[in-house]
């Protein structure tokens, strides 16, 4: 598949409407639990900005950063949706890794990356990434993921991700963060919530959400997640996309 055919890209996406904090009971705390994995896809892909935009633009990294018999690991995988895109973007074949603790998602996973597999060697971990292996990987994606989990934990997994890296092997990260600067994350969050709008969502379901994902989804500043980069051994970092509190960053080893 040429660089051009994946501009837009074409996500597979399953179609389920993401109505679950229109009525009770609805996730709170927010849990990756069967009710969320439903309609996942449809919810992060209206919650996101530019998600599309960002998995191809991991894509297109990921292709570029692909070492021969070493693997592409994404960290919180969900339904597969970057593994499903990588998997027909790839123009060779190559060992694909999803880990997810959340086994309803590598569920839908499995069903999703069934024709990747005539391809791919494709394996699916239920795990806390915290405790895996990333040994032999030239390409770690980790979309989203992060900012579930606790302040040392993440330390410690970007650590892993990096002494498990191969020489030249590529981290791709995306976070939700936060503004430094209480004004601008007033006027930041007011723009996001504007856009979840704009994509269907009432404000009863935007106001429940936000309440529910307090304490759960954590966010850093950038300052605070570059930060974090270096201390975990990569030296060479840099920006690719942010909108609203949305970032992508890339990190070499
Ligand atoms: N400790 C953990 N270990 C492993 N998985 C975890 C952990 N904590 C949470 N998860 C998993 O991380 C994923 C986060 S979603 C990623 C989107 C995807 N990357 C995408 O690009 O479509 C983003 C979001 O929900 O905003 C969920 O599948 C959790 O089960
Ligand atoms: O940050 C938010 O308000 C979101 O809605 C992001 C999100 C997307 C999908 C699952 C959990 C959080």
């Amino acid at each position: 598949m040429k660089d051009s055919e994946i501009y837009p890209t074409e996500l597979y996406l399953s179609p389920e409407k993401d109505d679950l904090f229109q009525k009770e009971p609805w996730p709170k705390p927010f849990v990756f639990n069967e009710d969320v994995v439903n309609v996942f896809d449809n919810m992060i892909s209206r919650s996101v900005p530019l998600y599309r935009e960002v998995l191809a633009c991991a894509a297109h990294w990921a292709r570029a950063y692909y070492q021969t018999e070493t693997k592409i690991i994404d960290i919180g995988c969900s339904t597969g949706t970057f593994l499903e895109l990588i998997g027909r973007f790839l123009q060779q074949p190559a060992t694909l890794v999803g880990i997810d603790n959340s086994q309803p998602m590598l569920e839908k996973a499995r069903e999703k990356l069934l024709p990747i597999q005539q391809i791919h060697q494709v394996e699916l971990i239920c795990a806390s990434a915290e405790n895996c292996s990333f040994e032999n990987s030239s390409v770690v994606i980790i979309n989203y993921t992060l900012q579930f989990l606790p302040l040392q934990v993440r330390q410690k997994l970007l650590k892993s991700i990096y002494q498990g890296l191969v020489p030249g092997g590529l981290l791709f990260l995306s976070e939700k963060v936060k503004s430094p600067l209480p004004l601008f994350q007033e006027t930041i969050t007011r723009h996001y919530e504007a856009f979840k709008a704009y994509n269907g969502y009432a404000q009863t379901e935007i106001e429940r959400k936000k309440e529910a994902l307090e304490n759960v989804l954590v966010p850093l500043t950038e300052t605070e997640q570059l930060q974090m980069l270096k201390d975990s051994g990569f030296q060479q970092v840099d920006s690719l996309i942010k909108l609203h509190n949305f970032l992508s960053l890339v990190a070499l080893k």
